[in-house]
């Protein structure tokens, strides 16, 4: 099966002689969650299927870690495994659609267009992430996509480096070409988009306010559809929970606000001050119109249920 890679066009070099291979361009990514469920995706593979024995989509990431059985699912990813041989997957067009459509585990993957011509191999710690990115922002390059994990929790980067230059030699080997969003100078794929900043309730601790923090805080979220009181800022969030919120937000593609309840330079006393107001102990804790929507247990299963999309565009 393999060696069909190597038709006509084949070109084989060394990965001496191949360009950039030696510094790849990672696109924007983020680091993987501890657990992600997995809703059934329908492939319209026409691409051989490896399925290597113990790696299988959709699963629960955590209970994999764990040494738990993964159920059985149509999408199956090589752990890294080779380009020609992964499953090709097609992207959904509506965002929302693609929640559990990939997932948010490190690894290799290859973006192809509507003639299926590969695009741009990148590698991610959170594919599912960077799949949403660039399907927002390159929705016409990005029509579907092959994945391949690498078999470790919390790769290194050097796993990761290596896993993608395996499949642009490959790619190369197979094509004589580089993927064009790979070649040096194209910038399409690796565009990181401006983070909005958190917002800040008091413009520095040492300025007293007469306004009570939970009058600031009804007005903030009356104010703005989605606001996400977090642990750490959204560009570098300080706990895991809040992390996975954040995630869940950003693949959802919805214009929120965060709130840093750690940041006592700039909200000052708003910790103990947003326990009273919504009446809930913990962080993070998401708003929608005004309304506690809930934190980061919530917050996950209603985006596994198609919930939080439905939530958004009313
Ligand atoms: N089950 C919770 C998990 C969040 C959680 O347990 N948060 C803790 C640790 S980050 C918290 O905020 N504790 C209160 C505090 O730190 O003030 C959820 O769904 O959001
Ligand atoms: S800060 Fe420790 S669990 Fe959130």
């Amino acid at each position: 099966m393999a060696s069909s890679t190597h038709h006509l066009f084949s070109r084989p070099q060394s990965a001496a002689s191949l360009p950039r291979l030696t510094s790849p361009r990672p696109p924007p990514c983020s680091r993987s969650l501890k657990t992600f469920s997995f809703a059934s995706s329908s492939s319209r593979s026409s691409s051989f299927v490896y399925r290597p024995p113990d790696l299988r989509f959709p699963f629960n990431r955590a209970k994999h870690r764990r040494g738990g059985s993964p159920s059985a699912a149509p999408f199956v990813a090589a752990a890294h495994g080779k380009l020609s041989e992964a499953e090709l997957v097609p992207v959904p067009e509506e965002p929302r659609e693609l929640d559990g459509k990939f997932p948010s585990a490190a690894g290799v993957y290859g973006v192809f267009d509507k003639e299926g011509d590969l695009q741009f191999i990148g590698i991610s710690r959170n594919i599912a992430t960077s799949i949403a990115s660039h399907s927002k922002f390159v929705p016409d390059l990005c029509h579907s996509v092959k994945v391949g994990l690498v078999d470790e929790a919390e790769p290194d980067r050097n796993v990761l480096t290596s896993a993608w230059k395996s499949w642009m030699e490959e790619h190369i080997a197979a094509t004589g070409k580089v993927p064009p969003g790979n070649e040096t100078g194209n910038n399409t794929w690796v565009r990181r988009p401006q983070k909005k900043p958190d917002l800040h309730l008091k413009p520095g601790r040492n300025v007293q306010l007469n306004v009570p923090l939970e009058q600031l805080i009804d007005r903030l979220v009356k104010d703005k559809k989605v606001v996400a009181f977090i642990k750490g800022s959204r560009s570098a969030p300080l706990c895991g929970f809040s992390q996975k919120v954040i995630g869940i937000l950003e693949s959802h593609g919805v214009d929120y606000e965060s709130v840093d309840v750690l940041d006592e330079e700039h909200n000052y006393g708003l910790r103990e001050a947003l326990k009273n107001y919504s009446n809930w102990p913990t962080f993070p804790q998401v708003f929608v119109d005004g309304e506690l929507v809930g934190g980061c247990d919530i917050i996950s299963s209603m985006a596994e249920k198609g919930e939080l999309a439905a939530l958004f565009r009313k």
